[in-house]
């Protein structure tokens, strides 16, 4: 059953930043009832960046939520980093952590988890610190824009990830594949989109609130993609647990996909 679209000034009034990253994010594998699906998105971004393909200048991470997750893995292969999100409060969880202000969520567990996977390059209060310094701004976004970020004009950037975002931001599969096409205005030519994002999922649970979530499949997410001329580079997907089991949320799948802006 999809659930009612869950419209931003719903998030604006009651996304609560703190709890979502106790729920989602307390360890470095997500929330228990969602099986690992922390650890398959992280080690699947760090050695697609390991590649070496995807670095450049600026990477904009589009409608980050109060996480830092991305960020802390694609700071070493970018020189500046903009987080973006709907929600104001979100936007000063992250501030929160960059001015190291006390009870911003402690991401050190994940930070670890990554400096593991990538063989110690850096210890955890390098890799923190390194990104703190590469996050350049936090700004307010909504993808449902022609320019997202309206009405700031920012350069074009080398990559864009959005991680499990527009299933959450698009209400049918017309507004994702046009929120695509506005996210891509904001890439060169030739630059790198990545997306986290849920396959046939219609909620999941915050508090008392059920927010939804676009049900949409791997055939769908392909198309919209060619549609918009980007070529993937990149589709890795991993099961979710047992619907029976997960009382957080009902996705099937979670993926993490790469795909390259031509022309
Ligand atoms: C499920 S959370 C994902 C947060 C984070 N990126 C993550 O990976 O955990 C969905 C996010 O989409 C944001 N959002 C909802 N509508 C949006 C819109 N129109 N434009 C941009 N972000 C939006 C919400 O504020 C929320 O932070």
């Amino acid at each position: 059953m999809q659930h009612d679209f869950t419209e931003g000034e719903f998030y604006q009034a009651n996304f609560e930043a703190a709890a979502y990253l106790t729920t989602y994010y307390s360890s470095e594998t997500g929330n228990a009832f969602e099986g690992s699906q922390l650890s398959f998105t992280l080690s699947t971004l760090c050695q697609a960046f390991a590649s070496g393909h995807i670095t450049g200048k600026l990477l904009i991470d589009i409608g980050s939520g109060p996480t830092l997750h991305n960020a802390l893995i694609a700071s070493e292969y970018f020189q500046e980093i903009i987080m973006s999100d709907y929600v104001e409060c979100n936007r000063k969880e992250i501030e929160k952590w960059l001015r190291r202000e006390s009870g911003a969520h402690d991401w050190s567990h994940v930070s670890k988890f990554i400096c593991d996977i990538e063989g110690k390059r850096s210890t955890i209060e390098e890799r923190e610190e390194k990104t703190r310094s590469v996050i350049k701004q936090v700004l307010k976004c909504d993808v449902t824009q022609i320019n997202p970020f309206h009405p700031i004009v920012l350069e074009p950037a080398d990559c864009l990830l959005t991680s499990l975002c527009l299933e959450s931001a698009c209400k049918d599969q017309e507004a994702y594949q046009n929120a695509l096409g506005n996210i891509a205005t904001l890439l060169k030519p030739g630059g790198t989109l990545i997306i986290i994002g849920m396959l046939k999922e219609t909620f999941y649970t915050l508090g008392k609130y059920k927010y939804s979530c676009l049900y949409i499949d791997q055939n769908f997410v392909k198309s919209a993609l060619q549609k918009q001329g980007f070529v993937i580079q990149k589709f890795e997907a991993k099961p979710g647990p047992d619907k029976a089991t997960n009382i957080m949320s009902d996705f099937e799948e979670i993926f993490v996909l790469v795909a390259q802006k031509t022309g």
